[in-house]
């Protein structure tokens, strides 16, 4: 400060040492001192005149000021009395010229302006500039990263997981069905999916529908895996939040409700319908049974969601369960246009055996012979025609994933099976005959359940238990293979419940039951007390409710107190012990009564379709041809000779069937599912990513920098705690403290310690305190560089290229906020100097140098400007080819879907063409701000 300045009372001033104080405003003048008094932290300081540690505020022509009543003004001219100055300029709000006092400024006014804080000496410590530059790469490099919501899930790396959700999670309203066999991670993906499209920005209001005895496994899983928490939505929920708004759905973004509740709920669903969602994700798809003249309450509701959502997720491990043609409704509702005709579909799919044949040189990377390409061309003449270079690996990508996608379900339906993915465990039958007792020994039987579940015979309610030779072998059973968990299923809540209760009386065996009758409370903690493993039930009886969906591969052992009429349903069973994470084999156990219709569904599960000891996915199909003899069977169970012919019947049919699937739509399915060839490099992605020790290093020195204490735990943790001196609030962050760790090992086998990767929302959340925040916008500093001239100073600038968009236009898929840092040196050179190692330069000093090369280092930030627009032109550039490569290859999908299926709506088109017109515009329209500025001085 000179000492011919011109103080005057109302001149507004900042403090140079002491920053925090905000903007001052001079009361007092007198010969030697000035007396300053700061409002927004009420404090007051007198300096001597002389030296006075205070730089002025003042504004120029064209910058925008806030008075103390909160509105702004455009400065078009500044005029002075008695020494204050006076701005002149349009009020931003009411558009009426008008003038601004400096005593009138608004006393918070932060400089935020780089260059101004700069050129008014307001340093920060020069780490911060790297923090901020740190923050605004690692943001970037993590929304362009193809690992974005799949690095951060708790789970274990799985290949064919993987790839579904990476070629899912990327689209922009995804609608798929997830179809992989029961147990092989179909939640987890959705998980995935639903985690992207919101880290992404593509999706941030989520209804998912699920049947209501999976509501509490849904929320658990979401929160574990993926840090989401959802709401569980049901009627007392609703009855509560009515109070707040019209429609409780507006209350939540994230809603998970069960579809049983939702189905028998008219004015719900009319509620639901009303709020709008980004992405619907139903479980258990296989429940909305569809025929034209007959499409179920359960169709018809999720029919009218997924109609009004953009994105939709199906979940089903049987999909024809409910017959073929309800798998093509579902197809039907995930994409109208494509699946407009079930004869249609029908006649496609007896086309798949000739397109797997014909894409299989594509797949395993051999040359094409005239003949092969002449099959591809008079298959898909429309889509060969695109393409001269049949040898580069890129076109054969793109051609089979066109050819996959026009004439096959590629894009939509993804199936896994088991007998592709390594690493699951045997299972093994072991099959119990009893003898049949007087009891059952009924000539009249007419109806099936009668025949299937003769316990369930009214008259026999209270005698059966101690007839029935299958309950005398259970009691024996539990204590032989004490302590071993037993998961027994049966057809109905009865059963179960009067099993129970028997083995309560006779043995004392820790049980519990799980079944329809119950509260969705009481049935998970059923749930849980079968699944503790000290003090927890030795048995869980369920009835068929059970065997959906549910995890309960800690068990290893299997009752099937009776079987299904329906290999779908009894896959479903022994999928809830089959599922990744069971660690031994499974054993299946099936006590039935000789001559017996379970003894005919025992012999062909096992002899028919061998359904026991491996997944049998064309068991549905078999049911469908032999129904009639099965039953016929299954009422005269001593005719073997029928019983023969239902056996060679359906072992031949299973044969058949088998070798079609695979050759024909399984195969297509399953090369489009498991990403065979296409998953490693994401995966060695992530894997670099888990044993990089960039995110420690950056984290610890963000939480070092922000206040937050880290404490060494062991096993890989840490403990985060807020100091006193922390710089904000911190969303996240438990004010208690919290474990965290940046091992994935540890974060699948400790479940209450946070799993802290570029996902979370913590590192999130601190990189975007110092992004939004003022730290680090000027500093100036020391560094060591040895092969740079000694006392030499350099600009380091840092700038910023973006573009403001609609959430809709999903923009940050090809430009997201882009960091472009220059370091100039005193000719205004670029240069290469190594600034890792920098301190701070006292406040005096650092004033002075700045003071002094005030013109130089102003002509430096120009010549900055200038090479920051033409790198952010070149990146520009990129963003935008990227642009039309993406959404013009989706015109051209649709484009040649078109020409087989006139459904396809031009509207369709247009509609990705205006989008593209909207995100060109919103790029050329892009902007390059300056970020931060940091001065060094080399003194190596
Ligand atoms: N990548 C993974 N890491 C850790 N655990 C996993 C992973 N994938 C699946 N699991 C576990 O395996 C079990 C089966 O997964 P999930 O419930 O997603 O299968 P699903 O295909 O939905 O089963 P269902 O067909 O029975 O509905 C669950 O307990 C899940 O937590």
């Amino acid at each position: 400060m000179s000492t011919d300045t011109q103080f005057a009372i109302g001149q507004r001033w900042l403090s140079n040492t002491e920053t925090e104080l905000g903007l001052g405003a001079i009361i007092r003048v007198d010969f030697r001192s000035i007396e300053v008094l700061y409002p927004a932290t009420e404090e007051s300081r007198i300096y001597t005149k002389a030296d006075a540690p205070l730089t002025r505020l003042t504004f120029t022509e064209g910058e925008m000021v806030k008075s103390q009543e909160g509105w702004s003004l455009c400065v078009e001219s500044i005029t002075e009395q008695q020494g204050v100055l006076i701005y002149h300029g349009v009020r931003e709000d009411t558009k009426q010229a008008t003038t601004l006092a400096e005593p009138n400024l608004d006393h918070h006014i932060r400089l935020n302006q780089p260059e101004k804080r700069l050129f008014n000496y307001q340093f920060d410590h020069p780490k911060w500039f790297d923090l901020r530059h740190g923050s605004l790469t690692n943001e970037h490099a993590h929304a362009k990263s193809d690992t974005i919501g799949l690095v951060g899930a708790r789970i274990e790396l799985i290949p064919h997981q993987l790839h579904i959700a990476s070629e899912v999670g990327r689209r922009y309203a995804p609608r798929v069905l997830l179809a992989d066999e029961v147990g092989l991670g179909k939640t987890i993906e959705a998980a995935l999916i639903i985690h992207q499209q919101i880290l992404t920005g593509r999706a941030s209001r989520v209804l998912i529908v699920v049947p209501d005895t999976l509501l509490h496994q849904w929320l658990v899983e979401m929160l574990r895996r993926v840090n989401l928490a959802f709401a569980i939505y049901d009627e007392s929920r609703c009855v509560a939040l009515e109070d707040e708004s019209d429609n409780p759905f507006d209350n939540d973004q994230l809603i998970l409700c069960g579809l049983n509740w939702l189905t028998s709920n008219p004015k719900r669903q009319q509620q639901i319908q009303e709020t709008s969602w980004d992405l619907l994700v139903v479980d258990e798809a296989h429940h909305l049974a569809w025929s034209a003249d007959e499409p179920s309450l359960e169709y018809q509701t999720i029919e009218k969601l997924a109609e009004a959502t953009p994105g939709v997720l199906l979940l089903t491990a049987t999909p024809d369960q409910l017959g073929h043609e309800s798998h093509f409704a579902r197809l039907r509702l995930l994409d109208p246009a494509r699946f407009y005709d079930y004869a249609a579909f029908i006649k496609e799919e007896s086309q798949y055996t000739q397109l797997a044949e014909a894409v299989a040189p594509l797949i395993e990377g051999d040359e094409l012979s005239a003949e092969q390409t002449a099959q591809l061309t008079a298959l898909a003449p429309e889509i060969m025609a695109q393409f001269d270079d049949l040898n580069s690996t890129e076109n054969r990508d793109a051609i089979l994933h066109q050819l996959i996608d026009c004439h096959g379900t590629g894009r939509l339906l993804f199936r896994n099976r088991r007998a592709a993915i390594e690493g699951f465990p045997s299972r093994h039958l072991h099959a119990y005959p009893l003898p049949k007792p007087e009891l059952y020994e009924n000539d009249e039987i007419t109806s099936l359940t009668e025949a299937l579940y003769p316990e369930r015979q009214p008259a026999l309610a209270d005698v059966w238990l101690d007839a029935d030779p299958r309950v005398k072998w259970l009691l024996n059973l539990l204590p032989d293979i004490k302590p071993e968990k037993v998961l027994l299923i049966c057809a109905s809540a009865a059963t179960a419940q009067q099993l129970a209760e028997l083995i309560r009386m006779r043995t004392g065996i820790r049980q519990a039951v799980f079944h329809e009758g119950m509260s969705i409370v009481e049935r998970d903690k059923a749930a849980h007390y079968f699944a503790d493993p000290e003090d927890g039930a030795q048995i869980l009886l369920c009835s068929e409710i059970g065997s959906e969906g549910r995890n309960f591969q800690f068990a290893h052992h299997l009752v099937l107190f009776d079987l299904p009429l329906s290999p779908d349903l009894l896959e479903q069973r022994i999928g809830r012990l089959d599922r990744i994470g069971q660690t031994q084999d499974i054993q299946i156990h099936v006590p039935v009564i000789e001559e017996s219709a379970q003894s005919v569904l025992l012999k062909w599960y096992h002899e028919g379709l061998n359904a026991f000891e491996q997944t049998c996915p064309t068991g549905g199909k078999v049911f469908d041809t032999v129904e009639e003899t099965l039953v016929m069977n299954c009422l005269t169970p001593f005719d073997t000779e029928l019983q023969q012919e239902l056996i060679e019947q359906s072992q031949q049919l299973n044969a058949e069937l088998k070798a079609k699937l695979d050759a024909g739509r399984d195969k297509l399915l399953e090369l489009n599912a498991a990403g065979v060839g296409r998953v490693d490099t994401l995966l060695e992605q992530i894997v670099a990513q888990d044993s990089a020790s960039e995110l420690p290093k950056f984290a610890g020195r963000l939480f070092d920098a922000i206040g937050i204490v880290q404490e060494e735990k062991g096993q890989d943790c840490f403990i985060l705690r807020p100091s006193e001196s922390m710089i904000g609030h911190l969303p996240g962050l438990d004010p208690e403290g919290m474990t965290v760790t940046y091992r994935r090992r540890t974060a699948t086998t400790l479940e209450n310690v946070h799993f802290l990767t570029w996902d979370h929302p913590l590192i999130h959340h601190a990189m975007e305190m110092v992004m939004t925040d003022i730290y680090g916008k000027s500093s100036v500093g020391f560094v060591a560089d040895t092969s740079q001239p000694k006392g030499a100073y350099y600009l380091e600038t840092l700038f910023v290229l973006s573009a403001k968009a609609p959430a809709a236009l999903q923009l940050e898929r090809f430009l997201p906020p882009t960091p472009i840092r220059l370091c100039l040196d005193a000719k205004s050179q670029p240069s290469d100097l190594d600034t890792t190692a920098h301190r701070p330069l006292g406040r005096k000093v650092a004033t002075q140098l700045v003071q002094a090369l005030t013109p130089q280092l102003q002509q430096h930030l120009q010549h900055a400007r200038e090479l920051a627009h033409k790198q952010a032109n070149h990146v520009l550039g990129e963003a935008m080819n990227a642009m039309q490569t993406t959404l013009g290859g989706e015109v051209q999908r649709l484009k040649d879907l078109q020409q087989q299926n006139p459904a396809i709506r031009d509207s369709e088109i247009e509609f990705i063409d205006i989008q593209m017109a909207a995100l060109t515009k919103v790029l050329q329209e892009s902007d390059v701000q300056l970020d931060a500025v940091r001065v060094l001085v080399n003194n190596p």
